[in-house]
């Protein structure tokens, strides 16, 4: 099933809430050859101000890790270690951004323009190349980039989303949490989180200097549990000077349908968060189950009232789950970043296997009742 979207108005309209500049809305970058190699995956890294999004690329683009790894920048910090950028004037007056190489095989840009021209020049390059990080300064919300780079198999294009990282200062976010446990409001910062599928909980160092001894693993060990209360999809790794083994965040196929001992893992950890000293308000995760097989139409059809015509108060950023369907023996996967779904078939059920819907919501003002309710009534064939 191809992926699902509200007219490309209202999601252009949703990418020119952020920065005033619609981009444009697919990469569609077809190989020459009868088979095209296989895409090349982009990670988008976001993060408070400060938390060490910079650190983490200057740490890509020194580590002798044998990868061939592009970075995209909005800005680039003197810190960075390589002349800025330069944008030229291409044929035609066409803007093209300059590719800086690093002598670890790294290459790395600052774009100006478009960003999905800076990718088809990417992809165009001779060297192949392993992989793509994009930094986004001061983007609150990754999700219309997700948009743009999450694309249906079909378009088959050279890049692909990988998944999103954000970068957590840990000292930081252990303040955020308690000023805001009790308010209404809710910073950047969570939002951030929200939408993440790994969190680098960064700068661990200063919970140490803080909370010497062993006092200092159970704060860690309490912030990790903070941040699973707003997603627990996301996978945590603490870090000092975002000092990461790569292999633990590039290639994770957040959003490959493919991936689904991997999808079913992360449902199989995913709680609720508890309700109890917490307000509907705050962002914060939330599991549905449905023992009896959906229709998929109504399925399709509750989603869009949900994500797309906003029917209820609920604020959904993610959702991913599994669903067991009416006559299919196939395991269906749900996926979606704010208005963007999709619905695919993949491995069959096994003999024995509890067969059941299970779906987890990333969002503020979730109500569980009416979540379960609709989608219970998704279950008749009526
Ligand atoms: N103590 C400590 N400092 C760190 C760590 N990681 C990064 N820093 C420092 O934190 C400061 C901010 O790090 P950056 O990497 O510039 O953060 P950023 O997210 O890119 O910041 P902006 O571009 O301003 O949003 C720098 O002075 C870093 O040296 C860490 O793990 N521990």
């Amino acid at each position: 099933m191809e992926k699902r979207t509200p007219s490309k108005a209202s999601l252009s309209q949703s990418m020119e809430d952020d920065d005033g500049e619609a981009p444009p809305l697919a990469v569609s970058i077809t190989g020459e050859t009868p088979e095209p190699p296989s895409p090349v995956g982009v990670t988008v890294i976001t993060g408070y101000l400060g938390a060490g999004k910079s650190t983490l690329i200057n740490y890509v683009l020194n580590a002798k890790h044998g990868r061939r790894i592009a970075v995209i920048l909005n800005e680039f910090g003197e810190e960075i270690g390589v002349e800025r950028a330069m944008i030229n004037e291409g044929e035609g007056g066409t803007p093209v951004e300059e590719w800086v190489e690093l002598a670890n095989g790294c290459v790395c840009c600052t774009v100006k323009h478009s960003l999905v021209q800076a990718l088809e020049q990417l992809v165009q390059r001779k060297e192949r190349l392993d992989h793509i990080l994009l930094e986004t300064t001061g983007l609150a919300d990754p999700a219309p980039l997700a948009s743009v780079l999450w694309l249906d198999d079909q378009l088959e294009s050279e890049v692909i989303l990988d998944s999103i990282i954000t970068v957590v200062d840990a000292k930081n976010i252990r303040m955020m949490l308690k000023e805001h446990r009790d308010s209404a409001s809710f910073p950047e910062a969570f939002l951030q989180i929200a939408f993440a599928d790994v969190v680098i909980l960064n700068k661990v160092d200063l919970i140490l200097q803080e909370e010497p001894g062993h006092v200092h693993l159970d704060v860690l060990e309490e912030l990790e549990k903070e941040i699973h209360n707003i997603n627990s999809l996301a996978t945590i790794i603490q870090s000092v000077r975002c000092q990461v083994d790569l292999h633990n965040i590039l290639d994770c196929e957040a959003y490959g349908a493919k991936h689904i001992a991997h999808l079913e893992a992360l449902l199989q950890d995913s709680k609720s968060t508890p309700v109890e000293g917490r307000h509907d308000y705050s962002v914060r995760t939330l599991c549905i189950y449905e023992q009896h097989p959906v229709d998929l139409a109504k399925v399709q059809s509750w989603l869009e009232d949900l994500l797309w015509e906003k029917k209820s108060s609920m604020d959904i950023y993610r959702c991913k789950g599994v669903l067991y369907v009416h006559n299919s023996d196939q395991l269906h996967t749900l996926q979606a970043v704010r208005a963007l779904y999709e619905v695919v078939p993949g491995r069959k059920w096994h003999q024995m296997e509890n067969q059941l819907n299970k779906i987890v919501f990333i969002g503020r003002d979730l109500d569980e009742n009416t979540l379960r309710d609709s989608l219970k009534s998704c279950t008749s064939l009526t």
